[in-house]
């Protein structure tokens, strides 16, 4: 989305300098960012799988974490929902963590598509290369490729590893999860044709069906802004103090967020908000401020590429207000902008 689509052409943009934002900054960006975004009625609640289609269109809930465990949120950052494409950056973190960053970087790839989540003309125009992990055939290919040694022992290793990331234990949402099994035959496509390619070193149907449960998990806006907040930490969970994987792993997957985390429109967030983000089909967002905070937005109505609107409005308030944006400095000789 354009800054006019985001409503912040009248906001100052900040430099990126200085520590945390104070609490009281960031309680009154927060509550600024979710009054202008709640005023937003357009996109559209996702409906190719069912169950989606019966999500309250107005519900939304904003919540920043910051690194010192502060929780800063307005409207319903309560209200549960399935973390769906957000699963994709933290299943690839677990991964990087296991198995490690260049084997990783070969078979599954860092370069966006420039194309939709679900494309399969991506995979034939790239020699069956899965691209990216923020795509689901990325995504479904990081999955394959977890450790556990069986699917269920794959399932298990990534629900502790996201619950880590979340600081509680996370649960899955059963109804969306047979929704998605029974109607999701694009992903079995993609992952046959990944076979197809001799990239997928797992049975196909039971990485889908991984991947499937994945997604399925249930989360709220608090929960993705702690999960941020743990990626904005060097992989500190900053609620619990568990490492749930290295600082470098934290680098390597943001920088795979920055670079494809909201899809075709990667390059417009980058430009706008200037910060690692990942969005999901059921409204959710989660977005990264290095060092400071981590930002979790849900929002079921969704902009044609499939990202929250009123995630992507609120974010964009909250990364120029508080000075997020990692690309965005100042003169070292006019320091008036540091908070
Ligand atoms: N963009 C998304 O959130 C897509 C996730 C969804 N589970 C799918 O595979 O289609």
């Amino acid at each position: 989305m354009r800054d006019d689509e985001l409503d912040v052409t009248d906001v100052h943009q900040r430099a990126r300098t200085g520590p945390v934002p104070e609490d009281r900054a960031i309680d009154a960006a927060v509550d600024s960012a979710y009054r202008r975004a709640r005023d937003r009625h357009d996109g559209a609640v996702a409906d190719y799988i069912p169950v989606l289609a019966g999500a309250d269109p107005d519900a939304f809930g904003l919540c920043v974490a910051d690194v010192d465990g502060g929780l800063h949120e307005a409207g319903q950052t309560r209200v549960p929902f399935s973390i769906q494409s957000i699963s994709k950056a933290f299943a690839y973190a677990l991964l990087c963590e296991a198995v490690g960053h260049h084997e990783v970087r070969e078979l599954v790839g860092v370069n966006s598509t420039g194309l939709a989540f679900n494309s399969v003309i991506a995979i034939e125009m790239n020699d069956g290369h899965p691209m990216n992990p923020m795509v689901n055939a990325g995504a479904i290919a990081t999955t394959a490729l977890l450790p556990g040694g069986s699917p269920d022992g794959q399932w298990r290793f990534l629900h502790e590893g996201l619950s880590r990331f979340a600081g509680h234990e996370l649960i899955l949402d059963d109804e969306v999860y047979r929704s998605e099994s029974g109607t999701n035959q694009r992903n079995q496509a993609i992952a046959a044709l990944l076979h197809s390619y001799g990239r997928m070193r797992t049975d196909p149907a039971e990485a889908v069906d991984v991947y499937t449960r994945q997604c399925s998990l249930r989360v709220d806006a608090r929960d993705l802004a702690v999960m941020g907040a743990t990626l904005a930490d060097g992989g500190v969970n900053p609620l619990t103090g568990d490492q749930v994987v290295s600082a470098d792993v934290c680098r390597d997957t943001l920088a795979v967020m920055a670079a494809s985390g909201l899809y075709q429109t990667s390059g417009e967030w980058l430009f706008e908000i200037g910060l690692p983000g990942k969005s999901g089909v059921a409204g959710g967002l989660v977005t990264v401020a290095p060092g400071k905070v981590g930002i979790g937005a849900y929002a079921p109505r969704l902009d044609a590429a499939g990202n929250s609107v009123r995630g992507q409005v609120a974010t964009a308030y909250l990364a120029r207000s508080l000075g997020l944006n990692i690309f965005a400095s100042a003169s070292h000789f006019h320091r008036e902008d540091t908070p």
